[in-house]
């Protein structure tokens, strides 16, 4: 198993948001988060990735093997297109950028500064530094803002050669994807019960 989450909860300031979650990703598998804005797919993927602790439960095969891209693109604006994956590239140990720039369209955008890009090719750049990572389990949060429709199947056509190569990848996005092996999670029913909060708050 790629990774497998047993009985997790996570939270917000302290505060329980979503618990009793439990999955599994085998290599070569997708899973898709869904849930109403501020249902806890956020707090969910920041968990996974390592960024907070759980607040109960396990994460495991996560860590080193996990790729994470979050809202923010988090580039570097002063660099350009190419010095922003050879920078990531060198960060995660790997050399090649060429199937990075290629797959998502960046050849053309190569020298110009990330700082000067659309929305969308900045976009379109975060997700392809998951492909220079070489890591196998991506997790993306809401890849899709910004694309437009040509990006969205780029994206699309590159988590699915990611998954054919034995990757995995789990993300949260209010968007079909158009990746048809692709299954859906729907965080709703996991919403943290106000009560749990409250018992917890007494062992403080
Ligand atoms: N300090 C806090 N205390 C309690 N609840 C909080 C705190 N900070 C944030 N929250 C709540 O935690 C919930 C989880 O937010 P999260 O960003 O994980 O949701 P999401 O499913 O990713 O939403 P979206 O679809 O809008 O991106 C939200 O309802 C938010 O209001």
């Amino acid at each position: 198993m790629m990774l497998s989450v047993t009985d997790l909860a996570v939270s917000r300031g302290g505060v329980p948001v979503l618990e009793g979650v439990s999955f599994a990703l085998a290599p070569g598998r997708a899973l898709v988060l869904r849930g109403p804005n501020g249902s806890g797919k956020t707090t969910l993927l920041r968990t996974i990735a390592g960024l907070q602790p759980p607040y109960a439960g396990t994460v495991e095969g996560a860590g080193e093997r996990i790729a994470y891209a979050a809202h923010s693109d988090g580039l570097k604006a002063m660099l350009s297109v190419t010095e922003n994956l050879r920078f990531w590239a060198q960060v995660f140990g790997t050399t090649d950028i060429s199937a990075a720039l290629r797959d998502f369209d960046l050849e053309r955008l190569e020298d110009l500064l990330a700082g000067n890009l659309s929305a969308g090719q900045k976009r379109r750049l975060g997700l392809a530094r998951m492909m220079v990572t070489g890591r196998p389990v991506w997790v993306l949060d809401e890849p899709t803002v910004s694309l437009d429709t040509a990006s969205v199947a780029l994206f699309a056509q590159a988590v699915r050669r990611h998954l054919q190569g034995g990757g995995s990848a789990l993300m949260a996005t209010h968007i079909d994807l158009g990746i048809p092996e692709a299954e859906v999670f729907d965080v709703t029913p996991f919403k943290a019960s106000p009560r749990a909060a409250l018992q917890d708050e007494a062992f403080l």
